[in-house]
């Protein structure tokens, strides 16, 4: 028999973050302590269940999980949440919603007047309450987020039978490439089991969606021709991070071959901006920087600086929507497909790669002061010494043409992180 703990995972899975959540246990055994008279427990339990109704009436509102299926409000939110605005509109479930990438697509997409349901976990591989704060800006534009894990498949057949959405943009996923030697399974959990739980919610919906899906420059991995075309060998992943996404491309293939779903996988190139990842190298740079501590520059073989196709997130969203509104249709009806349909890998890069050192010198300029530099080796648990894209595909298929250099990118970042935590140009924070 199946213990009560792991029929409670099995109802409410979720991404393994950083931060474990505390079991509610040793506050029952304070609770029979406190409260042995009957009258006082009578009330306490009187008390409790008002307090349990209200609180479950609200989250209804907010935010959910499978746990509020049954919520007639809730399926109201996510149909009209689904619902274009616009003439011949999308309806798009952005998966990652909360996330950097996915909360910048969701506000885009509204922004033209399509329909956008999103689905988060809020794991806390970093900082939750940036992505709480994102959800807050979606919320304002009337974009639902629906609080819950992909590998939850009872609340995606819900979504897909609530709404019959065209498109999916796949965003939610474990990031990250040096987090992986630390948290090996939490890759496993999203971005393997995740991503099939997913498809198949999206192979057997009616109608079938076309699926846009985050894959990564990684793919790329010990790859030394550059620049880094999809038609190069991503046979040699360097991280699990990496190694992950080059599954993720089979088994979306595998999902394109039986089943007809329409697929588009998007090598990201190391995203960055306003609203970005705290785990990613210009962030927590930036947060050293300016709380007078020391930052680690790795360096490669014979002391080679690391070098990104650093892009800018306003050139990734044009991207995306894009491949949204160029993606042609699944095929499929019934677990069955009725002819070929489209399957495509695209780079969505700048073009123009830039060491570690230089992206450091920038931020040193827009912050106005100077980085305390640590310069080390390459820890060599996953990183690869440059990436550069070739974009040529992008451009001819999807008219990608990405505007803003690391400089003018930086400069925004920059901007919106001294604003949106408080603090000033030039002036040292005691974080
Ligand atoms: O394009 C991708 O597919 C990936 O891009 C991003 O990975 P990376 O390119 O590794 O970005 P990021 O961590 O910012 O490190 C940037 C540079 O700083 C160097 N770096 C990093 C940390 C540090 O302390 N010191 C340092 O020198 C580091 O060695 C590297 O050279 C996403 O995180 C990932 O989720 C995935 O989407």
């Amino acid at each position: 028999m199946r213990s009560v703990k792991e029929q409670e995972e099995e109802l409410f899975p979720s991404t393994p973050g950083k931060v474990k959540i505390e079991r509610a246990h040793g506050i029952n055994r304070q609770f029979h302590r406190c409260f042995a008279s009957t009258s006082t427990m009578f009330l306490w339990a009187l008390f409790l269940i008002t307090l349990t109704a209200s609180y479950l009436s609200f989250q209804s509102f907010v935010s959910t999980s499978s746990r509020f299926l049954s919520s007639s409000a809730w399926d109201r939110q996510i149909r009209e949440s689904a619902a274009p605005v616009r003439s011949q509109g999308l309806s798009v479930l952005v998966t990652g919603a909360a996330g950097f990438v996915g909360s910048h697509c969701s506000l885009a997409l509204r922004k033209r007047g399509d329909g956008v349901v999103g689905l988060d976990n809020f794991n806390s591989y970093y900082d939750p309450s940036l992505k709480r704060a994102r959800q807050a800006l979606l919320s304002r534009s009337s974009i639902f987020v629906v609080d819950g894990d992909l590998n939850d498949r009872r609340l995606l057949s819900k979504l897909f039978s609530l709404a019959p959405f065209s498109h999916v943009l796949h965003l939610g996923a474990q990031a990250g490439v040096r987090y992986a030697v630390e948290n090996p399974s939490s890759y496993v959990h999203s971005n393997i089991a995740g991503l099939v739980s997913l498809l198949e919610a999206a192979r057997s919906a009616d109608p079938q969606p076309a699926v846009i899906w985050a894959s990564s420059s990684s793919v790329y991995g010990l790859n030394d021709k550059s620049p880094f075309s999809e038609s190069d060998r991503t046979d040699r992943p360097a991280s699990l991070y990496a190694a992950t996404k080059k599954a993720g491309e089979a088994i979306t293939h595998t999902y394109n071959h039986i089943y007809g779903l329409s697929i588009t996988g998007l090598r990201f190139f190391t995203v960055y901006g306003p609203m970005g990842r705290p785990d990613m190298a210009y962030f927590s740079f930036t947060k050293a920087i300016l709380a007078g501590k020391p930052i680690t520059i790795y360096r490669g073989k014979n002391r080679a600086d690391l070098a990104r196709d650093f892009t800018y997130i306003d050139d990734i969203v044009r991207g995306c929507l894009a491949s949204l509104d160029t993606a042609g249709e699944s095929t499929g009806t019934g677990g069955k497909k009725s002819g070929p349909a489209p399957y495509r890998i695209f780079n969505l890069g700048n073009t123009s790669p830039v060491t570690v050192p230089t992206l450091v010198s920038i931020l040193e300029k827009h912050l106005r002061l100077k980085a305390k530099k640590k310069l080390v080796e390459m820890p060599g648990n996953g990183d690869v010494p440059f990436t550069h894209a070739n974009i040529s595909l992008a451009m001819a298929e999807l008219g990608y043409k990405p505007t803003t250099n690391l400089e003018t990118g930086l400069k925004k970042f920059v901007k919106w992180y001294l604003s949106y935590y408080g603090h000033s140009r030039g002036r040292k924070t005691n974080l």
